[in-house]
């Protein structure tokens, strides 16, 4: 599915967050959203979801404007959120089931697709555990599963490293990339740290509410004249 943004602009009250941001992601690739604290991502990611209202521009998804309410567009937007979003009393195939229900799935197909992402993410042996006792990594996974019961066809994921180890963050971010190559999906993974980006993703640097570069890692180095995606971030943004 094609996701395209159109000159976006955004404010909270007075004050611009997002500035004339247009980008069109690629299908079945690995986009990663780079940026510091306070750039913005956050921001976008919720006007891409529709928890935000769209103020200037436009998104269109499957080439269709957002703000006729493409229903059927939205129900192939899988998300994972910064802050983890699972019940912690609810034991993992539950919260799964629950998320499958909503997107109106039957009992049956609901416990046949979460048992086979569990099985993916090499947790069905803690399909029965409260999520509560599951680390930080594996319910960011559990998270993710859930986010794919429905089968969609673009995944938007908000700094969905954000608390865990270093291990975890790349187990996490290497899975994902698997996810695209396996399926086929669309990814845009949000985040602050340059080690989750690879110079052949597509990286768009969001800086202030300004999309300041858009290209894969490698084409952007060339064109700052850096040698590494390290040095162009710290060479856009001045973090790093
Ligand atoms: N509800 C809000 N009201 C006012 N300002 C806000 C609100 N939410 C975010 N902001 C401000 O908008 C700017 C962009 O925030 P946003 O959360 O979108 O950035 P981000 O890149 O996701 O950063 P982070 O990684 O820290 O979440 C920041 O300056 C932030 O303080």
């Amino acid at each position: 599915m094609t996701i395209e943004a159109r000159n976006l602009g955004f404010r909270y009250g007075d004050k611009p967050v997002l500035r004339e941001v247009s980008f069109a992601l690629t299908s079945g690739r690995f986009h990663a959203l780079l940026g510091p604290n306070g750039a913005g991502k956050s921001t976008l990611f919720g006007l891409l979801t529709r928890l935000l209202a769209l103020q200037q521009g436009d998104i269109l998804l499957a080439g269709q404007s957002l703000k006729k309410q493409p229903a059927e567009a939205m129900r192939r937007i899988g998300v994972v959120f910064q802050q983890n979003a699972l019940d912690l009393d609810l034991t993992v195939r539950q919260n799964l089931q629950y998320h499958a229900a909503l997107h109106g799935l039957s009992r049956k197909e609901a416990r046949k697709r979460g048992d086979r992402e569990l099985a993916r993410f090499e947790l069905l042996d803690r399909a029965n555990d409260a999520v509560r006792q599951l680390n930080g990594g594996h319910r960011r996974r559990v998270e993710i599963a859930r986010a794919l019961l429905h089968e969609p066809s673009l995944l938007l994921l908000d700094e969905p490293t954000v608390g865990l180890d270093v291990a975890s963050r790349k187990a996490l971010n290497e899975h994902v990339r698997t996810l695209c190559e396996q399926d086929g999906l669309t990814v845009l993974w949000a985040t602050h740290l340059i080690e989750e980006v690879r110079e052949s993703d597509r990286v768009l640097i969001l800086h202030q509410g300004q999309l300041l570069a858009d290209g894969t890692g490698s084409a952007i180095c060339e064109a700052e004249g850096t040698q590494t995606l390290a040095d162009t971030f710290h060479a856009l943004t001045g973090a790093g």
